[in-house]
């Protein structure tokens, strides 16, 4: 699971750093200008030269007496002596030498292959969750919405060959296509641009489509691909040479290879990114009695100020309390945490070493916060602590999260024992508390696959679950999924309950009928 150890700015796991990016952009513009500059100031002076010499051998051309003068002999041999030793001299100095190590030293900062990947993985993993078509992506059709932003076909190409290094065939043919397709609405840019700018080719497009066909054994798709390839690009020899293996092979051996496996496990993929992040398809829960509630009985103070409580599902018992944290305060818990986000690491409990690896299976970056770390956290655990009848001196720190890039945390169980370590006195997470930071344009939901429940960020909003039921037993309906953002970023806090310490707030009950008897937040079940 563990796969990436090195910790560096990862920029496509959060958005606090991509505005650097454009930092770091508008610096590396305005040296390559600095640069220009200098090249076309020595290009001038070098046109000026030019100028002057043609000048003086229109004069030698003009007079056939000239070297009958000895003025006009010395100063040609002089000049051809020295003047042009100087050229030389001046033809080689290099230009700009202060401005290309400028370039070379800020090459760190840029973002690393494997910030590309994470970018890449975090639209393949939005793609098959809210199962969208490459082309659609390409074009700012983002799950139903339609957005004034589009990708290039270089970009298409990238995720292209993305899939295809993961052999994700299918996926990476699509988008190849739309590659192909956004290349054939933009028209014919200028040929003076260098190919860097410009892109890539229509005609490598249908080469790479012509090589994931015929991964997928595609022979007669890929031959056509590599013939429009060649069409565009005749005199292309690799081209040509890779057209000619594939015919051969058409011919001959077509029947007999076996055929490239597929990495693609649409299954797996579907287990672990539930189709239901969009919400769309849930049904309506057989939620008897009143599921909006004004809670004013976990706390004496709640009879001032009772809050606001929907009952989302009652077995597994979740909830969401509403106007749980002020704007205020979420905007100063985002803002004092930005510059201390890492990417988030996950402890990996099986492993001799008590290391903190950053995931693969989430990509957020975070940070940890005391409940007593400042004031604001201090009010926000007392009235956690209101709203749940549950004790805050036994509760994990908060974790403030922000998800980048198709950000998302797969599908999971926060509790970390299995119930018969947790009886031997271990801690562990009773309840889950997710506090909302923001609102999310699009995506970014809290889903769990088994109650057909998606709940979207409402900021201030705090969405609360127990992982463990009555008896104090796993309860593994509360699986559940950090769906991909869509568009926007995703800030989250979350608090773990823990189960030692709360013995007499929520004592282990036989059946769920007497939980109104209880002290905590299940009394408002009535
Ligand atoms: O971000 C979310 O919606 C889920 C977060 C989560 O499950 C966790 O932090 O354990
Ligand atoms: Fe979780």
């Amino acid at each position: 699971q563990w796969q990436e150890k090195d910790v560096q700015k990862r920029y496509s796991r959060s958005v606090v750093n991509m505005d650097e990016l454009l930092n770091i952009e508008d610096d590396l513009v305005s040296n390559v200008e600095k640069l220009a500059e200098a090249l076309s100031r020595k290009a001038k002076t070098i046109k000026w030269g030019v100028f002057k010499m043609m000048k003086r051998r229109q004069k030698y051309k003009t007079s056939r007496e000239l070297f009958a003068n000895p003025i006009d002999s010395f100063s040609l041999v002089r000049h051809m002596q020295s003047d042009w030793l100087m050229w030389l001299v001046y033809l080689e100095k290099p230009v700009g030498e202060e401005e290309l190590a400028y370039l070379h030293s800020r090459m760190p900062l840029l973002p690393k292959y494997s910030d590309f990947i994470d970018a890449a993985e975090g639209i393949r993993k939005m793609q098959a969750t809210y199962q969208m078509l490459a082309s659609d992506i390409a074009n700012g059709l983002l799950d139903g919405v339609q957005y004034n932003s589009s990708l290039k076909p270089i970009d298409c190409l990238a995720m292209g060959h993305h899939l295809m290094n993961d052999s994700r065939w299918s996926a990476a043919e699509q988008w190849i296509s739309a590659g192909i397709e956004v290349k054939g609405k933009k028209g014919k840019s200028s040929s003076m641009e260098m190919e860097l700018l410009r892109g890539p080719k229509v005609a490598d497009l249908c080469r790479t489509l012509g090589q994931v066909q015929m991964k997928q054994k595609n022979h007669e798709a890929a031959l056509q691909a590599y013939q429009l390839a060649l069409k565009l690009s005749p005199h292309d020899a690799e081209i040509f040479a890779e057209y000619r293996v594939l015919e051969q092979r058409y011919l001959t051996l077509s029947s007999i290879e076996p055929i490239e496996q597929e990495d693609e496990d649409s299954d797996g993929e579907s287990l672990l990114f539930p189709p239901c992040c969009s919400g769309r398809c849930e049904v309506s829960r057989n939620l008897t009695g009143l599921y909006c509630v004004y809670n004013h009985v976990t706390s004496p103070f709640l009879q001032l100020a009772p809050i606001k409580t929907e009952i989302l599902s009652i077995d597994p018992f979740v909830l969401l309390f509403h106007d749980m944290i002020s704007q205020k305060e979420s905007t100063l818990i985002r803002s004092s945490s930005k510059e201390h986000m890492l990417p988030s690491a996950t402890t990996d409990v099986d492993a001799s070493g008590s290391e903190d690896h950053v995931a693969t299976f989430r990509t957020s970056k975070s940070v940890w916060y005391s409940s007593t770390s400042n004031d604001t956290t201090k009010r926000i655990t007392e009235r956690l602590g209101d709203a749940t009848g549950l004790d805050m001196n036994f509760t994990e720190y908060f974790q403030v999260i922000n998800y980048g890039l198709g950000g998302f945390f797969e599908t999971h169980l926060d509790m970390l024992l299995s119930d018969r370590s947790r009886f031997n006195g271990t801690r562990d997470r009773l309840a889950t508390t997710l506090f909302y930071l923001n609102e999310v344009r699009q995506g970014g939901g809290t889903h769990f696959p088994r109650l057909n429940l998606t709940v979207f960020p409402q900021p201030g909003s705090a969405l609360f679950w127990y992982n463990l039921d009555t008896r104090g037993n796993d309860h593994t309906s509360t699986l559940h999924t950090g769906c991909p953002v869509i568009v926007g970023s995703k800030w989250v806090m979350s608090k773990w309950v823990e189960d030692a310490g709360q013995e007499f707030k929520r004592p282990c009950v036989d059946s769920s009928s007497s939980t109104k008897e209880l002290p905590s937040a299940e009394r408002l079940l009535i």
